[in-house]
């Protein structure tokens, strides 16, 4: 699984394997300018046709020091054409940058940064290579190189220019994905080593066009980060993870129970029962206050359902064991008897998924929800829903530095279970700080399914992921995986209920 890792981590890596000895930070900078070349040239390959002109902004630190060798590469090995700015004072450079600097001005001028440094745009340049700041980005960009910055997207939209960021758009947070001010939207990004948690958060696939990862000869065994934990970025399921046994019978493979809201709130928790009992639940049940059996019944085939009065009576139901997965929430209404229900089934500690109502039940009084949470539960919040429940950690994630991974780990550490918060970012935490992003963005980008009832859904997912054996944290993973997939499977004009019946080409394409 491919790691995003933070800026701090960044360093780490790089500093141990120059203390080994293996390698120099003057190699890696020497590798990462050679990676950007390569990548450029991978990405649009007629660039290689005839020789180029480029505008090269390097800025005050090792960012910059990728930009003297690209420059120098281009020149010597394309004979392009280059021009090359420098941000600040040349003597100030820390010293890899400082020994690139002295071997580009062996070769072309280096010129200060000033307003004017992308030329005119009687003679625009073929490309742009922002080399301004990486990973040390530590504010907003401002000054000339923020109106540089600025003018990049003109370049873009009006002429054409291919604009490369090298590691990451200036301006743009490495460890949040948040623009700190003046962020340009590039064409291509070549990060080095493996991807950074902007690439991924928040704003920061707006401003990132394509990325891609240079490998500079880095270790990808996982010893040499710091002390923060991993952050994966949530890959496809693998068969042998969703394959059912031959031999198994349905009570192999779990029983969700699935709580509906009253007359005419049915619905949300019928597509989360569909989807549970779509992705293997072996017997899928829904639970329905008893003056709404009719209108479930004449709504539901292979999908059970059973009458439930109260809390007492689903107390007296969960005596039966066989009933391991639990989805609460959708539809299920803000009155009493929802919150009875909640408060009912969560000390008899069964797994369960808690969506949608049964967290906007306790707004205003979250530490009542968390005091009954454990760890086979799993929280579902959308922005908004997260709020509620944590408003200290949603308002702190406007903060410098403190990103959607921050907040869901602190959440899931507060709540004592997993947490998902969802979006085209997904982030789940466990308690314990275990982390994965799903990122629906870039070739998986599925703006279809920003649409009512595609959360039903996916709660519903992971309850028949949970039934069928996954542990809480891999449930919400994989569901987050195939909700995706699903929608991208059917593309345009999706509706919540297409999604179910889409699983079985994914489940089938995965090989399960
Ligand atoms: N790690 C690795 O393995 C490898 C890393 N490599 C490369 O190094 C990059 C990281 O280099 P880096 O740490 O020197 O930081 P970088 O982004 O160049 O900027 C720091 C400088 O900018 C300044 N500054 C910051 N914000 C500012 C602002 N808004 N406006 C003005 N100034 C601002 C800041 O000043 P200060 O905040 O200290 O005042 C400091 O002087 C990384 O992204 C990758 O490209 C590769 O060579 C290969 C291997
Ligand atoms: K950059």
């Amino acid at each position: 699984m491919a790691e995003l890792l933070s800026a701090a981590q960044m360093r780490a890596i790089e500093a141990a394997a120059i203390g080994t000895g293996t390698v120099t930070g003057l190699e890696l900078m020497e590798r990462a300018g050679r990676g950007v070349v390569d990548a450029v040239l991978a990405r649009w390959p007629a660039l290689a046709d005839e020789p180029r002109r480029a505008v090269v902004l390097c800025g005050p630190g090792n960012n910059g020091g990728d930009g003297f060798v690209i420059a120098r590469l281009l020149v010597q090995e394309h004979g392009w054409q280059v021009d090359l700015s420098l941000l600040g004072d040349p003597g100030r450079l820390p010293p890899d940058a400082a020994a690139n600097h002295t071997r580009w001005c062996g070769i072309g001028p280096c010129h200060p940064l000033t307003d004017r440094s992308l030329g005119t745009v009687d003679a625009p340049p073929d490309l742009v290579f922002d080399a301004l700041f990486g990973t040390g980005l530590a504010r907003g960009v401002d000054g000339d190189a923020g109106f540089l910055l600025g003018n990049l997207e003109m370049l873009r939209a009006d002429f054409g220019v291919r604009c490369v960021a090298v590691d990451i758009p200036s301006g743009l947070c490495s460890d949040t994905g948040r623009d700190l001010g003046n962020c340009p939207a590039v064409d291509l990004t070549v990060s080095f080593h493996a991807e950074k948690r902007g690439h991924r958060l928040s704003e920061g696939p707006g401003f990132c066009g394509h990325v891609t990862v240079a490998d500079i000869g880095l270790p990808h065994d996982g010893r040499s980060h710091g002390s923060a934990a991993p952050v994966w970025l949530a890959e496809a399921p693998t068969a042998e993870l969703l394959a059912k046994s031959p031999a198994g019978h349905k009570y192999d493979h779990g029983h969700a129970l699935v709580m509906t809201g009253g007359p005419g709130h049915t619905g949300a928790a019928r597509l989360a029962a569909r989807a549970a009992l779509r992705v293997g639940a072996g017997l899928v049940t829904l639970a329905v206050p008893p003056e709404a059996q009719a209108e479930v019944a004449g709504q539901i085939t292979a999908l059970m359902m059973l009458p439930l009065r109260d809390a007492d009576a689903l107390t007296d139901l969960l005596w039966d064991t066989r009933l391991n997965a639990l989805c609460l929430g959708p539809g299920l209404g803000l009155d009493a008897r929802a919150r009875s229900l909640v408060e009912a089934v969560l000390p008899l500690r069964r797994a369960a998924v808690l969506d949608a109502d049964a967290l906007s039940l306790f707004r205003g009084d979250p530490a009542a929800l968390f005091d009954l949470l454990h760890p086979d539960c799993v929280l579902t919040p959308h922005g908004g829903e997260f709020a509620r429940l944590f408003p200290d950690l949603a308002g702190k994630m406007d903060a410098p530095g403190y990103s959607r991974i921050d907040a869901v780990r602190d959440a899931a550490r507060r709540a004592g279970c997993v947490v998902l918060l969802k979006g085209p970012d997904t982030v789940i935490a466990t308690p314990g700080g275990d982390c994965a992003v799903h990122s629906a963005r870039y070739d998986r980008a599925a703006p279809w399914l920003a649409t009512a009832g595609a959360g039903d859904v996916l709660a519903g997912l992971i309850c028949g992921l949970i039934a069928r054996g996954l542990p809480a944290a891999a449930a919400a993973e994989t569901a987050a995986w195939l909700h995706v997939e699903t929608a991208l499977a059917i593309g345009p004009g999706l509706i919540a209920e297409d999604l179910p019946e889409a699983l079985p080409a994914v489940l089938a394409a995965i090989g399960a």
